[in-house]
């Protein structure tokens, strides 16, 4: 996992015009932290009425996610929602809050949601990639200028964090 990260990340640094490494050190390097979650969703008798989880962004800097066989996963874009399409032994990457913050919204983090379904059980397995507690981040120097100003503020990761899990304004 740590590898594909690592690959993921050159490549954004390079779409930005930068240096591969400047993502990665940006997110604290080799202390950058990769947290694995457990969706479970059981089936439900009204998925017309119930999501698995309501639209959201992720506050990581990039989610890594393995799906079971059971869709359920859709993303925002252009005023409609999309769904995915399972990809047996493919790996969903979602941009999440910190990578458009460092890239100064040259990047959007991915709103989704997932749906659930009336017979069959689905199951994911993110892992979601962070810049540590204590790391400022904000949008990188080399991405702003008086053309082009920070749209975002610089704080610490747990300050973000607080304030996206409490639905305070960051
Ligand atoms: O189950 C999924 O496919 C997505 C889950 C998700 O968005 C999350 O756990 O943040
Ligand atoms: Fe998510």
């Amino acid at each position: 996992m740590l590898g594909v990260v690592d690959e993921v990340l050159a490549s954004l640094s390079l779409g930005l015009g930068l240096e591969e490494h400047v993502l990665k050190d940006a997110l604290g390097g080799e202390g950058l932290e990769l947290l694995l979650k457990i969706n479970y969703y059981p089936p439900c008798p009204r998925p017309d009425l119930a999501l698995g989880v309501v639209a959201h962004t992720d506050m990581s800097a990039i989610t890594m996610l393995v799906p079971n066989e059971v869709p359920g996963l859709q993303v925002f874009k252009d005023d409609h929602w999309f769904d995915t399409k399972y990809i047996p032994n493919a790996i969903v990457v979602h941009i999440g809050d910190q990578i458009e913050i460092l890239s100064n919204g040259k990047y959007k983090s991915v709103l989704h949601r997932t749906t659930v379904n009336k017979e069959k059980v689905r199951m994911s397995w993110p892992v979601f990639c962070s810049p540590p507690a204590e790391m400022v981040v904000g949008p990188l120097h080399q991405l702003v200028s008086d053309e082009s100003p920070a749209k975002y503020k610089t704080k610490k990761y747990k300050d973000y964090e607080y304030c996206k899990i409490n639905k305070l304004p960051q």
